[in-house]
């Protein structure tokens, strides 16, 4: 497959960090994607249906879309899929050659080892195997026995953004194509107005998101709590956009597991961010925010009612763009790169 980055030709401000056009790109970057890649997503969907069981696999902010998906279809379907990152796969996974499973890898680089590995072993037990990818002559693109690419140009910001959402747009394609109920449907219908609602936010939100980050530029550790399939994001908020991109201290905590650990540390002077989709998923994710403004805890909220109307299981497209601006903002008060690395690049150890 040709590459699409020849043919993308964004201006990048020489004024402004790669993570800041990068978000500017997510809504042409997921127009192309769709354009370019969603019969083949649908054929995905259908052959993948009849399945025993589904692995998705990937890191960081790739295997961040796998727990969203995973979590966002359960409430309407049996579905079964398992969620892993590519070392336990490969490392702790017991298959049996040739049984009707399937693996999908989600790598934005395609080259990840540990997801590449994972592919690998999949291949050897002979199971269907299909990379979500952003590089079209990776070796995921290559060796998987087929390949959605995401048309998103190179991405350098290191926390993920374009390929984020883009790689989750790919999942909900061929997961909501799986069940065929009227409200999946109708998620469907709404999935197709996630490239204006991401153009709009673009535009809406930035200045709500830099006056959080400003507020809140000294804090050293941020808690990211969520349910259901805002787990999912609050994974990646904590995982690659606080730690990897503003290089400020967080850590994903599953709302439910709220009373089994941090709330024995929520006091004034702790600072704890929710990710709300305004649904019954929330009833454990209220109950912690309601906890933690009794003890005047630093509460940060980023709910879906704020920012959208759209059906609860789309939260994380509505959330995304404030919380990209938020980090954003809370590097540059920090005067950090938002996209760099200290460690690890873009292509892995
Ligand atoms: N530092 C990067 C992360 O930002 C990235 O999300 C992850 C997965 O990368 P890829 O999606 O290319 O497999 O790898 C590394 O950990």
């Amino acid at each position: 497959m040709e590459s699409c980055f020849q043919t993308l030709n964004w201006e990048i401000s020489s004024m402004k960090y790669a993570m800041y056009q990068e978000i500017k790109d997510q809504p042409i970057s997921l127009r192309r994607t769709i354009e370019s890649e969603k019969r083949h997503m649908e054929y995905i969907s259908k052959e993948f249906l009849n399945l025993d069981k589904i692995f998705l696999i990937g890191c960081g902010s790739s295997i961040s879309t796998c727990y969203t998906i995973r979590d966002a279809i359960k409430s309407l379907s049996d579905i079964n899929i398992d969620v892993q990152t590519g070392f336990d796969f490969t490392d702790h996974q017991y298959l049996v050659k040739d049984s009707n499973m399937g693996v999908i890898l989600t790598s934005q680089s395609g080259e990840t080892s540990d997801t590449l590995s994972a592919l690998r072993k999949a291949k050897e037990y002979n199971l269907k195997t299909v990379a979500i990818t952003n590089v079209s002559d990776s070796s995921m693109a290559k060796e998987a026995d087929d390949a959605i690419i995401t048309l998103c140009g190179e991405e350098v910001a290191i926390l993920g953004t374009k390929t984020y959402v883009t790689q989750l747009f790919a999942l909900y394609v061929i997961f909501f194509n799986m069940i065929k109920t009227k409200e999946s449907e109708e998620i469907l219908t709404q999935l197709y107005t996630v490239p204006d609602l991401i153009e709009e936010a673009i535009e809406t939100t930035e200045e709500k998101s830099k006056e959080i980050a400003r507020i809140n530029k000294d804090v050293d550790l941020f808690y990211c709590m969520g349910s259901g399939l805002n787990f999912g994001l609050a994974y990646k908020l904590a995982m690659t956009m606080f730690m990897e991109g503003a290089l400020k201290h967080a850590c994903p905590v599953y709302s439910g597991e709220f009373r089994h650990g941090l709330i024995e540390r929520v006091e004034k002077g702790v600072t704890v961010v929710f990710l709300k989709a305004g649904n019954n998923f929330d009833d454990v994710t209220n109950r912690a925010i309601k906890f933690c403004e009794d003890l005047e805890v630093n509460s940060i909220l980023f709910n879906l009612n704020d920012y959208a109307d759209i059906h609860p299981l789309l939260t994380p497209f509505a959330l995304i763009v404030p919380l990209e601006w938020f980090i954003y903002h809370l590097s540059i008060y920090n005067n950090e790169d938002p996209g760099s690395t200290r460690h690890i690049g873009k292509i892995r150890y």
